[in-house]
């Protein structure tokens, strides 16, 4: 399977070379050429995997010039009982993300029960056996820059931690993240990760990792690689949970079902949009969105208004603070028909503008695309944690709130509708508090996170000088 850049401009290359690329040297985001395919007998034969079987099924659609047994190497030592089982107490941890069932059509997708009690573990314990399988064959070394509000940061430093020839250099919004986040990320001592908190928003620190990366010289010398979204193997490890959401909800090929996903990135629907793609019988991706509702502006009008910092909220569901989502514009390269001159022309005129507005046949694509959007505020947010917890007994996360809220505006009746919980409640426990009066449970071997002592460096989202940052800690390493 050949990989190509939404904006057209560099030449086809294989999984196994994009994986170490992030950003395409031409600024697009890279995608299959075509999606591949499972039929309704493929999908049907997939019943009887357990999760690391699937995962191997999925990724071997997209990771064509990778051998099978390796795949299936690194997805049975990353998909494993002991790696996620951090979540409430009782689950059947086995099938690595549990379906509960809140009422009869209502199931909330368990994602977050890996290391960092969030659902980037998903993909990103896969990422750091993957980044070192393919750098031991190289010989070669990664300096991973990545940008975080909240979660990504801790999930990949747990991903990549100790590991040979790789270095973490995260930028997290100075202020922006809850207490649980940040004692994640910053009491983290490996010599191999280095937290900066920027003084400005995720998007400033996303926009400063892109600007790293066009830097193609920079990029090349420090053999700089992403673990946000846009690689393409963050989104390809996270298509595989909603074939088994669906396989877990359905007893029969045809039944559609839909997902609802608190949104920011929009990485976690993109997958959902791919495995439709696919042939994944879905009905309905519920787009939900915090305070910061640029995505439910879009899917409501057909205008993508993109905000700047000061117009950027902070929220009490801090992860989905972002107002300019990089996977979207895979999603509107499939929109515009695969034609990377229209992505161009749209991002030209969003870096120009501000914004952009679809024409009426792409507007008309975008309605035909099962996607639907809602919006919550902090009152919806701590109403649906409430009426979550009295009427099933079930501490959602403020996330998980959004997504719920989402949920029940929005789903059709008879369709099974699938919540996916992106975080656990422990991570947000203050919100927790005023929702219901008592703080979340802490996970065993968590208790003391708060107190350790944390290490990070404050800077400017300034690209030369978290460049010079990056490079001195480099050349020290070599
Ligand atoms: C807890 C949580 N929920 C939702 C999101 C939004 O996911 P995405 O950015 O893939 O849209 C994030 C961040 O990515 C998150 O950390
Ligand atoms: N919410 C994310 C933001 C980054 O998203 P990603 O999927 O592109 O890594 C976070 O928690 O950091």
């Amino acid at each position: 399977m050949q990989y190509v850049s939404t904006r057209g401009g560099v030449p086809a290359a294989t999984y196994s070379e994009i994986v170490l690329q992030g950003l395409a040297k031409d600024g697009g985001l890279f995608v299959p050429k075509e999606y591949p395919q499972v039929s309704r007998e493929t999908l049907e034969s997939w019943r009887g995997l357990n999760y690391a079987q699937l995962a191997t099924a999925v990724t071997s659609l997209f990771a064509k010039d990778m051998n099978r047994s390796t795949i299936a190497h690194l997805c049975e030592s990353t998909y494993t009982s002991e790696v996620y089982c951090h979540g409430r107490e009782g689950t059947d941890f086995s099938k690595i993300v549990p379906l509960v069932w809140l009422e009869k059509d209502l199931a909330i997708l368990e994602l977050s029960n890996g290391p960092t009690l969030a659902f980037k573990d998903m993909a990103m314990q896969y990422l750091g056996a993957l980044f070192e399988y393919i750098l031991s064959r190289k010989e070669s070394r990664l300096n991973i820059l990545g940008a975080t509000s909240g979660d990504t940061g801790s999930a990949a430093e747990y991903a990549m931690r100790g590991r040979k020839g790789i270095q973490v250099f995260m930028l997290s919004p100075a202020g922006r993240m809850s207490a649980f986040q940040k004692a994640q990320m910053y009491s983290i001592e490996d010599k191999n990760i280095f937290n900066i908190a920027v003084r400005g928003s995720f998007d400033d620190a996303q926009d400063v990792v892109k600007a790293v990366s066009r830097d193609l010289d920079f990029k090349a010398e420090h053999h700089i690689g992403a673990v946000n979204s846009i690689n393409w193997a963050r989104i390809a490890a996270q298509v595989v949970y909603y074939f088994s959401a669906w396989l877990q909800a359905t007893e029969s090929p045809d039944e559609e079902v839909a997902f609802s996903v608190p949104s920011g990135n929009f990485g976690d629907i993109l997958a959902g949009w791919i495995a439709k793609n696919m042939g994944l019988p879905v009905k309905q991706l519920i787009v939900a969105t915090n305070e910061n509702d640029v995505l439910y502006e879009f899917f409501r009008s057909g205008r993508y208004r993109v905000r700047d910092s000061a117009h950027t909220f902070v929220t009490s569901s801090p992860s989905m603070d972002i107002s300019k989502a990089s996977n979207f514009e895979r999603y509107i390269y499939d929109i515009c028909g695969k034609n990377p001159n229209r992505v161009t022309e749209l991002w030209d005129e969003l870096g120009q503008k501000g914004e952009f507005l679809l024409d009426s046949d792409e507007w008309n694509r975008v309605k035909e695309s099962g996607f639907t959007a809602a919006r919550s505020t902090h009152a919806d947010r701590i109403r649906r944690i409430r009426e979550t917890w009295e009427k099933h007994q079930f501490l959602v996360d403020p996330h998980t709130a959004d997504g719920l809220n989402a949920a029940e505006q929005m789903r059709l009746p008879g369709v099974k509708t699938i919540c996916l919980e992106t975080a656990l409640p422990a991570k947000f426990a203050a919100t927790i508090k005023e929702a219901v009066g008592f703080e979340p449970p802490i996970p065993a071997g968590y208790e003391a996170l708060l107190s350790l002592p944390q290490r990070v460096t404050e800077m400017d989202p300034n690209v030369e000088e978290i460049k010079a940052f990056l490079s001195s800690r480099d050349r020290d390493a070599e």
